[in-house]
């Protein structure tokens, strides 16, 4: 099924996704400058917002639309510790059939809507053979192994309305804000699950074989999925501030005869195990926040 109900698009113009932002601003009160993309059976994290405001993606034009239980597939505006947000209860993948332009089409869209500071979120397989089922890592930095294989949303003529042809992706992941988040996470009592480190990217939707994983290990990845990066690099390149986490809902298989294999029915079931934990974690990283 082609899963936009259109042919694979990639490329927006910068008036394309202008008319998008003017769409959803139009239909909703709040005006939040924080966003949140909610990964794999972390769209628990639109709970705790309050006097909600959803907009299903179907109803947006032009937006597409998600494919993978576990991700929703609507706009949650609202109120979360006391600040204006907006979260997307699920995200746009690669394997669904996308171009990258078209997974990160709402960043540019949050970014024209007047987002100043996005929060990425997702399921993860853990690679560090210290992490277990459960660990939330903060994300201190990515390798963008979709990058290597010519997978980049950045690829394409370069609307400098946007940003630079050239963008910097050293401190991609806002050091401020990682900090502050280690340290409530040691104040909540979270100190035993809590890490930092890096986030590496395929595509998907296969999960790695046990070469690959081994690969993974040593080129320094603590964790991998299959998003959050083209993302990541659509915001740094218009200015954004960027913060991430990692559920590790998994343990990659790095033992050739082990009977157990990845899944994704574990996957959603960490993400419920641990939701609340991320929720509150969450709230209190956007209650210390200057926005
Ligand atoms: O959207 P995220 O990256 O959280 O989802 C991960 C990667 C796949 O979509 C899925 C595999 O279980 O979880
Ligand atoms: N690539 C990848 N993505 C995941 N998302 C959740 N777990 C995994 C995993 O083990 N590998």
């Amino acid at each position: 099924m082609d899963p936009a109900g259109s042919s694979k698009k990639n490329s927006y113009t910068y008036e394309d996704a202008q008319g998008i932002a003017e769409n959803i601003l139009a239909r909703v009160k709040s005006h939040p400058k924080l966003a949140i993309i909610c990964g794999s059976g972390l769209g628990k994290l639109a709970d705790m917002v309050e006097d909600k405001e959803v907009i299903p993606y179907g109803d947006i034009p032009g937006f597409p639309v998600s494919t993978v239980p576990g991700h929703e597939g609507k706009l949650v505006f609202g109120t979360l510790s006391g600040k204006s947000v907006v979260l997307m209860q699920g995200r746009f993948h690669c394997y669904e059939g996308y171009s990258a332009q078209q997974t990160t089409l709402p960043v540019r869209v949050f970014h024209l809507m007047g987002i100043k500071t996005l929060f990425v979120t997702n399921a993860a397989g853990g690679i560090n053979r210290g992490y277990n089922v459960g660990d939330i890592m903060v994300i201190k930095d990515h390798i963008n192994l979709a990058g290597f294989a010519g997978v980049n949303p950045l690829v394409g003529p370069n609307d400098t309305r946007y940003g630079p042809r050239f963008p910097p992706m050293s401190r991609a992941y806002d050091l401020d804000i990682r900090k502050l988040a280690l340290s409530l996470a040691k104040e909540m009592g979270f100190g035993d699950f809590i890490r930092e480190g890096v986030y590496s990217a395929l595509i998907g939707p296969n999960f790695e074989t046990v070469s690959e994983c081994k690969y993974l290990q040593v080129v320094g990845a603590d964790a991998t999925g299959m998003s959050t990066v083209p993302e990541v690099l659509v915001a740094k390149h218009c200015g954004m501030r960027v913060f991430g986490l990692s559920l590790i809902t998994n343990i990659v298989i790095d033992e050739y005869d082990a009977e157990s294999t990845a899944n994704h029915e574990e996957v959603l079931q960490t993400g419920e195990m641990r939701s609340k934990d991320l929720q509150k974690l969450v709230a209190a990283i956007i209650q210390k926040l200057d926005l």
